[in-house]
């Protein structure tokens, strides 16, 4: 294992999860710079196969990673598959760590999530809110895998020098994302539920929880750039917050994403699904500090995704999900 801790720019990189909606952004805005980008399906590597990662580290010698690759779900998904969530993001991130830090990976940038602070921070949510309390329950077991990955790029760099960084992006929505209403997040199964019901003529589209929640969403493509400029400038040993400052409440977004999919009937509320926590809008003060900004507004990235998924549905498997062949 090698301690060369310098940032700039990579040569390989591997892009762990590069067919999901963030690595494919990843992989477009690392078409602009100077970089081999090397990608495996899940079918060519299982990423929760010890054995396959250290392989394929070995073989490869990338010389940075970026960690996309993840189960990843909604609300629901989160609280119905605990042993999926928690179990899978363990063994892919440890997996995919531990063989990078083997093989000599000089520069490792890990992909957390806003969920990883407790359920009641203080709002903006800071870096050093981590691990002051108590976890939104419908994905703690997520946020628990995630914490570890964090706690595990830290402890990377306090025993061996490596220059492993952990990025906590908001939500996210944008191109290739899930459109499976029972497993995705609630912007892309909005734009579905509302552009299905203007087609079938449907007078009220259901909401999950009570519209009450606050959400801060980003543009994949602005996620990317960020991660990319993480990549290049940041190496520091706390996580770092990647949000838009964009917070709208889910009833608001709903109305919105209606307008935009010429919806024009009722929106019904059904308080039998899960709010989750009432607030998760981030602090991204750090990272503007060092020079970086987002620039899709909310309204233009909600427009554009809802032409991306009329352009592109016919090819999404039938549970809305990207098909396998790229
Ligand atoms: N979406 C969001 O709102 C947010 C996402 N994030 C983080 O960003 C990262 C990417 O998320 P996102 O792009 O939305 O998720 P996606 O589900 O769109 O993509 C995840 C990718 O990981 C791959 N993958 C999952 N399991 C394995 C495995 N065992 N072996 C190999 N590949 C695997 C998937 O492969 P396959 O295509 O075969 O399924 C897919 O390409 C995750 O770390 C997530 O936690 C953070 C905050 C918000
Ligand atoms: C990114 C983040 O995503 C997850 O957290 P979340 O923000 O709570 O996720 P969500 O997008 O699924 O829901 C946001 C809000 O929206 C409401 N909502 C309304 N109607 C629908 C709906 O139709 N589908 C969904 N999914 N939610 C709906 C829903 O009830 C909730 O109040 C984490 O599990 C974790 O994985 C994580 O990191």
């Amino acid at each position: 294992m090698t301690a060369e801790s310098s940032t700039g720019p990579a040569r390989r990189i591997f892009v762990a999860g590069h067919r999901g909606m963030v690595g494919s952004a990843i992989c477009r805005r690392l078409a602009r710079e100077k970089a081999e980008i090397i990608t495996r399906t899940r079918a060519e590597l299982d990423l929760t196969d010890q054995r396959a990662v250290a392989e394929f580290f070995a073989n490869e010698r990338p010389d940075a990673v970026i960690l996309a690759a993840a189960r990843v779900g909604g609300i629901l998904a989160n609280d119905r598959q605990p042993v999926d969530f928690l179990q899978d993001n363990l063994q892919i991130q440890t997996n995919v760590i531990a063989a990078a830090a083997d093989h000599g990976v000089r520069r490792l940038v890990f992909l957390g999530s806003s969920c990883i602070y407790p359920k009641f921070a203080e709002q903006p949510i800071r870096e050093d809110a981590l691990m002051t309390g108590p976890l939104e329950p419908t994905n703690q077991w997520y946020a628990i895998a995630k914490i570890a990955g964090v706690y595990l790029c830290q402890a990377y760099r306090r025993q061996h020098g490596l220059s492993y960084v952990s990025a906590m992006p908001t939500n996210l929505y944008g191109p290739n994302d899930n459109f499976d209403l029972a497993t995705s997040h609630v912007l892309p199964a909005l734009i579905r539920k509302f552009v299905e019901a203007r087609e079938t003529g449907a007078e009220t589209v259901e909401i999950w929880g009570s519209g009450t929640p606050l959400r801060e969403f980003m543009h994949v493509d602005d996620l990317a750039d960020a991660i990319v400029f993480l990549l290049e400038t940041y190496d520091g040993d706390e996580p770092i917050n990647v949000g838009s400052g964009q917070e709208v409440s889910i009833r608001d977004l709903a109305t919105l994403i209606a307008r935009e999919a010429g919806f024009a009937g009722e929106l019904r509320f059904d308080a039998t699904k899960p709010d989750g926590t009432p607030r998760k809008l981030m602090d991204s003060g750090r990272l503007h500090a060092l020079g970086w900004r987002p620039r899709v507004a909310l309204e233009d990235g909600i427009r554009q995704t809802i032409r991306w998924y009329l352009d592109n549905r016919a090819a999404l498997g039938a549970d809305g999900r990207t098909g396998s062949s790229q």
